[in-house]
């Protein structure tokens, strides 16, 4: 264990699904720590292995190998029961309001579902946390879909402060949302994470979402972890060809039109190389060695970090 004032690292994570062809690797072996009180963003399109890489640091899916700690304990083979009482700390805000709500709960079985009690008997809690997130209190027998898409996702917000956590995995919390109402909630998020020194992990698609948000960003690209830095740096002084992509893919005529255009040329994994850069058969400035030998993290400058043999 290294930094002091990390409250998540992991090392050397690898997680992987099994699917009818055998196993699906999503995370690949990746090391990464994230700061107290920091957003790290986690950037990446459509199976990059940025919901998988936030539920296996929650715990909510199995690691194949390596280690994950929080504040300092290594968690990695904890049993749930075991898990009980870290679990309140670290909490997840899922991706989809619409169907991360079981549609038969009231408000108060959803919000009061981390405190494991009785809805009932911790409704000052509820009310109070429903507040906390700008919503009338008194919307606790209330159904999800009673209220708008906004209101829903600062329900799940809530639920996830309930419990005091620490640590939030936030896992696209404003992409199924109007663009007003998306900044709405990024900005209770940021005000909700100085009033309570809240770290977050941000995963998102949207690089200009990362960048209002994060300290630092992290890249991912089937499932390996290719540049991590300040927020700044990644996004003005990229150093991988992908990410410099990425980047690029961003607006003129409509950012979502091109990263779709983007994703769907990016899900065919099947030229995917077995060893050497994942990126290779990609890459404008591909080299003989990216072909046979897999770049390591280093590190360039000030804490930026790449995965890319432009730099070895
Ligand atoms: N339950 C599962 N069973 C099998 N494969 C899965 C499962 N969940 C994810 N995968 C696969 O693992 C890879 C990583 O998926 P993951 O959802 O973590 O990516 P993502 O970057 O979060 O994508 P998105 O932005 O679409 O949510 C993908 O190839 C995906 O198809």
């Amino acid at each position: 264990m290294s930094h002091a004032t990390s409250i998540v690292e992991i090392e050397n994570l690898r997680v992987s699904y099994k699917v009818r062809e055998g196993k699906k690797i999503a995370i690949d072996n990746v090391t990464l720590s994230i700061t107290k009180g920091e957003t790290l963003a986690v950037l990446g399109e459509s199976g990059s292995g940025k919901t998988t890489l936030g539920l296996a640091i929650l715990k909510l899916v199995k690691v194949d190998e390596g280690k994950i700690y929080f504040k300092g304990n290594d968690i990695t083979n904890l049993k749930e029961k075991e898990m009980r009482e870290i679990r309140k700390l670290m909490q997840l805000v899922p991706q989809d309001p619409y169907s991360s709500m079981n549609p038969k709960l009231r408000i108060k079985d959803i919000v009061g579902e981390p405190l494991l009690a009785n809805p009932d008997h911790v409704i000052d809690k509820i009310r109070n946390s429903l507040e906390q997130v700008g919503l009338d209190p008194s919307i606790t027998e209330r159904y999800p879909h009673e209220l708008s898409g906004g209101q829903r996702q600062r329900v799940l917000i809530a639920r996830a402060l309930i419990s005091n956590p620490e640590f939030i995995v936030l896992d696209e919390p404003t992409s199924n949302l109007d663009v007003s109402i998306q900044a709405q909630i990024l900005n209770l998020l940021l005000d909700l994470q100085i009033q309570k020194n809240l770290t977050y992990l941000f995963i998102t698609h949207n690089i200009s979402v990362a960048k209002y948000m994060a300290d630092r960003i992290a890249i991912l690209y089937h499932g390996k972890l290719v540049e991590i830095g300040k927020s700044k740096n990644v996004i003005m002084k990229p150093l991988h060809p992908y990410t410099t992509k990425l980047i690029e893919a961003v607006p003129s005529n409509g950012y979502r039109a091109k990263i779709r255009e983007f994703e769907i040329s990016e899900i065919d994994d099947s030229k995917n190389q077995s060893k050497g850069c994942s990126y290779f058969s990609r890459c404008p400035f591909a080299k003989d060695i990216c072909k046979v030998k897999e770049p390591q993290l280093i590190t360039i400058d000030n804490d930026h970090m790449v995965a890319c043999h432009l730099y070895t």
